[in-house]
């Protein structure tokens, strides 16, 4: 049961606005937080609740409960109403804290780059209609770009999408041509926000948020089989509240666990998720974040296509959409390719500029790890899983068509597509091949960088694909990261150390999941200590977990980057960058992909074995072992390298 919005609504902020709009908001939250805690010192009864308090009401009903307080008995008497939207964005958005706390109107319709869904969706007006020339707009074209992309260019870009929106707006006969619907409500939303400060109700700080098991059958009852949405987010912003300060507002006698394990049932109940990935997620953040990250994955990211640079610039490619009536924008300060399309008169995926390979839609998180990687001209590239090519290409486009780039996949059927899009954005530089990637460097070693971007569980694109919310089980994640682990040992392998100007290993994946990211780059660094983690280079993400329920990663993992949907309103992402500094007896290895399947298997048993004698080593009497052991551990390593020539 997800609850995924089904409204289209206003066109997504770039990143960077909804950057500094969220990094507005934490400083309102620590303000409010730090005026919280100054309020708590003074004793009363009586607390005046800021609008994040409230909780936001869909619109037709909003004004009416204005005067109504946020208890949990209130909030279930509102349970009644029937025209709730499926999801209700802005109860979600105004709710206490940071919950729920982006309130920008980011949703569109489009879950997935499938082409065919976005020529359908962007298809609101017939490619003669666009023939149709506002002379404002030509006037604008004339100095979209000048021969250096600056913020100048930008602004440009930005005054001839709002000419070229209302140019559609008028053409359809949609009202609003000249006015700014969006900030008209928002406007409308913030002066109801402003007058949900000014209210004072009476509040018991320790009120009765737990529903009792007689509670929770009779609303499973009344909802008709599953409990009514409206309960459990009410529910679920108050589990957060109390779970954010449990000291002052949780019920004499009622620990933590009780708590988050009602919050987890609640998200399970009302997002859809299996209560293994659900505890996954959670874990990953506070409260919280916690859920404005479910929040975010119920929205899609924005539409993004990346410029290439093979065939022209952003500049042209920019200034021939907008002429076809698509709405864009680039994407952010980080990237020098990437657009971000608003909204098109025309279908994205069948322009004459798609077709002829100026562009390819690609999700912005998708650029992160080729940035890092920076290939250059006239290198030796390993693209390890490259179908169907979104970053291959992009590789391709780095090193301007000179050089080698190999794209493999394991997967034939996929390596179709790759091939498709190879020829396409017109690759000459690239050799397609088809092995399962554990061969390398058996087929072929000494690369001056290889890129693996890892089959994950796709925790990061839940948005996208909402089955992952119910189909990965424990045992994926378990797999899985055997897999990733192995591809990442023969990615090490091969790469020449002493290549002169790489020796990089780009580790990537599309999933949130510690066990895919930290603890598979952690356990690359045990096996081959010839490699050292290095900055990645990128202007965003957040540090990698270098401890994680009680699991201790090597310090460098600080280096790798995570990327959240909530945070940067792109795909959840994970990259990390290495650097070879040595040569190790690993790289001749001429095993197959069997033979170091059979190998990580044995090497897996004996490690859980290991990790099961050491158990009881906690004790301060067997701190002496344990020193011996990793002594002679890395003495045995330190024999196996050579040092860099
Ligand atoms: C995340 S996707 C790659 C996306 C691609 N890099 C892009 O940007 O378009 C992972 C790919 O790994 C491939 N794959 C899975 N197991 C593999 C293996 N053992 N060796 C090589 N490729 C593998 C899958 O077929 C899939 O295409």
């Amino acid at each position: 049961m997800g609850r995924r919005a089904k409204n289209k609504q206003a066109p997504p902020q770039p990143l960077e606005d909804f950057q500094n709009e969220r990094k507005k908001k934490e400083e309102k939250k620590l303000k409010r937080q730090r005026s919280d805690s100054v309020s708590e010192e003074k004793p009363s009864n009586k607390k005046k609740t800021s609008k994040k308090d409230k909780i936001k009401e869909p619109k037709e009903d909003k004004k009416s409960k204005k005067s109504k307080s946020t208890k949990v008995k209130k909030a279930k008497e509102d349970v009644k109403e029937d025209n709730l939207p499926e999801v209700d964005l802005e109860a979600l958005a105004s709710a206490k804290k940071s919950l729920f706390d982006d309130e920008s109107d980011l949703d569109n319709e489009i879950d997935e780059y499938n082409e065919d869904d976005l020529n359908n969706e962007f298809n609101v007006a017939s490619d003669e209609d666009s023939d149709v020339e506002d002379v404002e707009v030509e006037e604008q074209k004339a100095t979209l770009f000048s021969d250096e992309e600056n913020d100048e260019d930008i602004e440009n870009l930005k005054e001839l999408n709002e000419l070229s929106t209302q140019k559609a707006l008028s053409m359809s006969g949609k009202p609003g041509a000249d006015s700014d619907d969006s900030d008209e409500s928002e406007d409308d939303d913030e002066s109801d926000f402003e007058s949900a400060e000014e209210e004072v109700v009476e509040e018991n700080p320790r009120a009765k948020v737990l529903p009792t098991e007689e509670e929770k059958a009779k609303e499973i009852m009344e909802g008709g089989g599953k409990p009514d949405v409206t309960i459990l987010r009410t529910r679920m912003i108050e589990l957060t509240k109390v779970l954010e300060d449990f000291g002052n507002l949780a019920e004499e006698g009622r620990s933590r666990q009780e708590y988050v394990d009602q919050l987890l049932e609640d998200i399970c109940n009302y997002f859809g998720y299996s209560p293994m990935l659900a505890e996954k997620m959670f874990n990953l953040f506070s409260v919280s974040e916690a859920m404005e990250f479910f929040e975010a994955n119920e929205i899609s990211r924005p539409i993004t296509i990346r410029t290439n640079t093979l065939k022209t610039s952003r500049r042209d490619l920019a200034q021939a959409l907008v002429n076809k009536g698509v709405n864009l924008q680039p994407i952010g300060k980080w990237t020098k390719v990437g657009l971000q399309v608003f909204d098109s008169q025309v279908p994205i995926g069948a322009t004459p500029e798609y077709l002829s390979g100026q562009y390819i839609l690609q999700a912005a998180s998708s650029f992160l790890p080729v940035m890092a990687l920076g290939p250059q001209e006239n290198e030796r590239v390993l693209d390890m899983a490259a179908a169907p090519g979104g970053k291959t290409t992009y590789i391709s486009a780095m090193m301007k068509n000179t050089g080698c780039v190999f794209a493999n996949d394991a997967n034939k059927a996929r390596t179709k597509s790759l091939i498709a899009n190879i020829h396409r954005l017109g690759c000459k530089n690239t050799i397609v091949c088809n092995y399962d990637a554990r061969e390398f460097p058996k087929v072929m070693g000494g690369f001056d960088r290889v890129l693996l971007d890892a089959p994950c569980s796709g925790t990061g694109v839940v948005a996208k694909d909402e089955s992952v919310k119910t189909s990965r089980t424990e045992k994926d994640f378990i797999q899985i990261p055997h897999l990733q682990k192995q591809l990442l040992l023969s990615a090490i392998d091969s790469v020449n150390a002493n290549s002169e100007t790489g020796g990089v290993i780009v580790y990537s994946t599309c999933s949130v999941a510690v066990e895919e990211n930290e603890a598979v780059v952690d356990y690359a660094l045990r096996k081959r200590p010839n490699v050292k983690l290095v900055d990645t280079g990128l202007a965003i993400g957040k540090e990698g977990f270098t401890s994680f329920r009680g699991k201790h990663f090597n310090p460098k993992v600080k280096l790798t980057r995570r990327f959240y949907p909530h945070v940067y309103n792109v795909d959840g992402f994970y990259v990390a960058k290495f650097q070879k500094i040595a040569t190790s007896v690993h790289d001749d290895n001429k095993a197959s992909a069997a033979e170091k399947e059979a190998l990580a298997r044995a090497d897996e048993e004996e490690e859980s074995l290991i990790k099961g004698d050491f158990a009881s080593f906690e004790a301060e009497e067997d701190q002496g072992f344990i020193e011996k052991n990793k002594k002679v551990q890395s003495d045995k390593r330190a024999r196996k390298i050579r040092p860099k020539k």
